[in-house]
């Protein structure tokens, strides 16, 4: 393994690595020691290491926008190089509650040493951006090791050290939740601006993005009328409900992220992370400047804003159960300092049963994140408690399951009681 490679992981023993082999339990915990004691307890690692031959690869690049290519990447080539037969598992390392700390990457197990898969990792151990191990039985019995591979001279792979494996309790917050400021929730305009134009080399679309950004110059108005932001999961009836409100308060209805936008919106949904979630960002930026037109002459109406841009990029950063999620008051949840704040936020909820048959109801081309959403109940959950977890801001929860006339007068009422700010309805 490089020098560079080692550094990014930096001292091993103070890392704990997390295995996902099941998004329904907690990950196998473990870390690293170079001389085990002989008589601790070890638990059952056998089933996770003891498939054929195990390795983990992880992504060891100080680049962001290289870091974000390369994991995508590294996926594919797992998948398509060691064949059907393996499992990969998401993996993790990083220094409890560490901020940053975390290094992303994969686990595989099942691999059978054929000359197509030792082709597939004599090619991984090349890179110099990859910190890839293998995990063999130790001297002692149930003891595993973990140990660091490099390439040998006939592209084989050597080991470059030795470590026992040791169980670690499971920290208290999962690996998943250290990695949402600035990588998949963006606070400030700033941050995801760089993200687009750091990509921008790379991803093309991305300068039509920021020129198109950049020529909304946001605008402020001090008297204005009230800004209403309609969220909810795909198909609880936002467009519905923000139809009928713009016809009753006589108002305008704006939509993030906004139509000037979609030209590169699917381009931006096929890419890792790091590029969507800046990508939707940017657009509450733009929507926020036609907020602040619009209000100045009428009640605005928006179609999703900022939280569904939080509580997507959460519910799909965080692994595994909703449980994982960061806690309510978690700073996660805030709402950037820099946007236009609106004066009511409603959250639409229906039950998954209503919410998949207004789906099939409706037809049409699904993206992949809908697809996902529908074929992953735990995904949903996590988002839709996100959306709950929300403040300053926080959403004020609507039941939409009755007749869409029905959710209009109660959100019409929810709409007068709440709403206190200069400007009439
Ligand atoms: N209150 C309601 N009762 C029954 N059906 C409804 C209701 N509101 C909306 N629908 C129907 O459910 C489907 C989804 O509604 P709609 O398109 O308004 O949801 P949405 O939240 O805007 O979805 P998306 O976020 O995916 O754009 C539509 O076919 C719509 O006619
Ligand atoms: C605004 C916004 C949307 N998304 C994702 C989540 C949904 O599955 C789709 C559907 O959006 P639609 O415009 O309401 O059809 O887009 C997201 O991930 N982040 C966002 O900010």
């Amino acid at each position: 393994m490089s020098r560079r490679v080692l550094g990014c992981l930096g001292q091993c023993s103070s890392r704990v690595f997390a295995i996902e082999t099941d998004p329904k339990v907690d990950p196998v915990y473990f870390s690293l020691i170079k001389n085990p004691p002989t008589d601790a307890e070890m638990p059952a690692f056998q089933e996770i290491f003891g498939r054929e031959k195990s390795y983990s690869f992880q992504v060891c690049v100080e680049d962001r926008i290289q870091r974000a290519l390369l994991h995508d990447d590294l996926r594919h080539q797992l998948i398509s190089g060691f064949g059907g037969d393996v499992k990969v598992f998401e993996m993790s390392s990083f220094r409890p509650n560490a901020q940053n700390s975390l290094v992303k990457g994969f686990f595989v197990n099942g691999v059978c040493g054929t000359p197509e898969t030792d082709q597939t990792l004599s090619k991984l151990l090349q890179s110099n951006r990859l910190a890839v191990c293998t995990y063999v039985p130790g001297d002692a019995v149930g003891r595993w090791c973990q140990e660091p591979l490099r390439p040998a001279k006939d592209g084989a792979a050597a080991a470059a050290g030795r470590y026992g494996v040791v169980p670690v309790p499971s920290p208290d917050h999962h690996p998943s939740a250290l990695d949402i400021i600035n990588s998949s929730v963006f606070y400030n305009f700033i941050e995801a601006h760089n993200v687009m134009a750091e990509c921008a080399h790379v991803i093309t679309e991305a300068k039509h993005v920021l020129q198109r950004v950049d020529q909304t110059l946001p605008m402020r108005t001090t008297d204005r009328f009230p800004v209403i932001v309609i969220e909810g999961l795909d198909a609880t009836g936002k467009t519905t409900l923000t139809e009928s409100l713009k016809q009753s308060l006589g108002g305008v209805l704006l939509r993030s992220p906004p139509p000037c936008l979609s030209p590169w919106r699917a381009c931006f949904d096929a890419k890792p992370a790091l590029f969507r979630r800046a990508f939707y960002a940017l657009g509450n930026y733009v929507t926020a400047a036609h907020i602040s037109a619009e209000s100045a002459r009428a009640p605005v109406i928006v179609d999703r804003y900022w939280h569904s841009t939080a509580a997507y990029g959460i519910g799909t950063s965080v692994s595994g159960k909703v449980g994982n999620l960061p806690p309510r008051g978690s700073e996660v949840y805030r709402w950037p300092g820099d946007l236009l704040r609106p004066d009511l936020v409603l959250l639409l909820t229906v039950s998954p049963e209503e919410r998949l048959r207004r789906i099939r109801g409706r037809g049409g081309e699904k993206t992949r994140e809908e697809v996902e959403l529908e074929a992953n109940q735990l995904f949903r959950s996590k988002v839709e408690e996100a959306y709950r977890r929300m403040e300053d801001p926080a959403c004020v929860v609507v039941d939409a399951s009755p007749s869409a006339a029905e959710v209009l007068q109660q959100v019409l009422l929810v709409i007068k009681e709440k709403v206190h700010v200069q400007g009439s309805l």
